[in-house]
């Protein structure tokens, strides 16, 4: 029997083969919340073929993200998930190779690029939202649908039209594979489903950045990213760029799309909260939101911060070990996983008041739980991996709630149960209706 590297560190292996990766798909907030009772702040767990210690306290984050030892690698620990659907992404390399690729994408999140967005991302919003009929509405699916339209338009710089239906499809089934515990390529499996939409995107990318390539700069981020050049002056190689767009689909819609309907559900369940919101969205007369706004728009941050802390759209960081380290003082051996989890951190009894309930006002002056330490609020993650479109999903977030609730008022029934599934990217288990007036 092979020695048990991790048997300093509370828990079990689960059950022989999947470990704890089915509790995980199905309650992975339950699976978490029952360890940390179990075993306290540090634990081991066993997920989708990765052996790992989940870590719980600020501190150990701030470590786990600063990685100061450049000891624990991004593409290693996200690959056993969404390695070989979203392969070569940002999240999917390491140090050098990883500075030297974020470095040519920054030139797409610069803040002459963002302003660019702003319009674009106002334009599609208002033309989406202008029409929606009073009447019940599922949030989520409304939401969907716009980042995915703002997705291609600003983004990909094309109205997708039919094909939109398609790269829809496509990419769901790349993130549906991304946690499947099955993960071979038999026929009618979901992990083949997602194999294929991945190839369906490639193609679908592969022939825009050939064709940004011949046309003038443009304003959109594909075209940004197909005439970004590295130091030397050179060009991405194609292939490079296609996967940064694959990947960057994935970082942008799904996440944004959840930040939104959690906001807005909750701000239906609020009305005092809504009504602080919908005050201030009104007073910008319509005008598009831009991040200079954001000091004036102070109850809609509140609001988009709780959002983010009770459901955040990555509630799971994982590492691996290339060496041998020490994170608060716990030895975790080379080989092994490492993770944080801002799931649990944000709810965590130990840091926050009534963790459960939606609670803007902690953000705000006089509380501000969230300053407590550097690394306990961290919906956007932290150190070289930081989410680089944080400026951007801001943005995105705050133009459509701003033009949803100027002129409109949402409610929703607190008994409607809605359940929310929390990996790989929030989601409600059923319609999340909300009635528009
Ligand atoms: C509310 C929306 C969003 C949230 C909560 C979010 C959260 C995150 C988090 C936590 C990470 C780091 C994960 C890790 O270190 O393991 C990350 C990385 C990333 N995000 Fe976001 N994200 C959001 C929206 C976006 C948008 C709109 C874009 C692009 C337009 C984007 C692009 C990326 C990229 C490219 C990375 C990888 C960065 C790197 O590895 O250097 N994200 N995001």
């Amino acid at each position: 029997m092979p020695m048990d590297l991790l048997a300093h560190v509370p828990g079990d292996r689960g059950w022989p083969v999947v470990g704890h990766t089915l509790s995980f798909v199905h309650d992975a907030a339950g699976l978490v919340e029952r360890h940390r009772r179990a075993h306290g702040d540090v634990f081991r767990m066993r997920v989708l073929g990765r052996e790992g210690v989940t870590f719980l306290t600020p501190q150990a984050t701030r470590e786990i993200y600063l990685d100061p030892g450049k000891v624990l690698s991004s593409e290693r620990g996200w690959s056993s998930s969404i390695g070989p659907l979203f392969r070569n992404g940002l999240m999917l390399r390491d140090f050098d190779d990883h500075h030297r690729h974020r470095r040519v994408m920054q030139q797409a999140f610069s803040r002459a690029a963002l302003t660019g967005y702003v319009d674009a991302i106002h334009d599609v919003t208002d033309r989406h939202l202008r029409g929606l009929p009073a009447g019940d509405v599922d949030v989520y699916v409304l939401m969907k649908r716009l980042t995915l339209d703002i997705a291609a338009e600003v983004f990909v710089g094309v109205s997708l039209g039919q094909q939109s239906e398609r790269v829809n499809r496509a990419f769901q089934a790349a993130v549906a594979a991304s946690i499947t515990p099955l993960r071979v390529a038999v026929p009618g499996s979901t992990y083949r489903r997602g194999l294929r939409g991945r190839a369906e995107l490639t193609r679908v990318f592969g022939e825009l950045v050939a064709q940004r390539r011949r046309e003038e700069p443009r304003g959109d981020l594909l075209s940004r990213l197909s005439h970004a050049t590295t130091e030397d002056g050179e060009l991405l190689p194609v292939d490079d760029v296609v996967d940064h767009m694959v990947f960057l689909m994935l970082a942008a819609h799904d996440t944004t799309t959840s930040t939104l309907a959690v906001m807005l559900w909750q701000l239906a369940l609020h009305p005092a909260e809504q009504d602080r919101v919908a005050e201030e969205v009104r007073a910008l007369g319509g005008a598009p939101v831009t991040p200079a706004d954001h000091g004036r728009l102070e109850h809609t941050t509140r609001a988009m911060q709780e959002a983010l802390r009770l459901s955040p759209p990555v509630p799971f960081s994982p590492r691996h070990a290339l060496a041998d380290v020490e994170i608060t003082g716990v030895r975790v051996p080379a080989g092994h996983g490492v993770n944080v989890s801002s799931l649990a951190l944000h709810r965590h009894p130990d840091w926050w008041t009534l963790p459960d309930a939606f609670d803007p006002d902690r953000f705000a002056p006089g509380r501000e739980e969230h300053k407590q330490h550097s690394h306990l609020f961290v919906p956007f993650g932290g150190g070289a991996h930081l989410c680089i479109g944080n400026h951007v999903a801001e943005v995105m977030v705050k133009a459509i709630v701003a033009r949803l609730l100027a002129g409109r008022r949402v409610t929703a029934d607190p008994a409607a149960g809605v359940v929310i599934r929390p990996v790989p990217i929030p989601k409600p288990r059923g319609p999340m209706l909300l009635t528009v007036r």
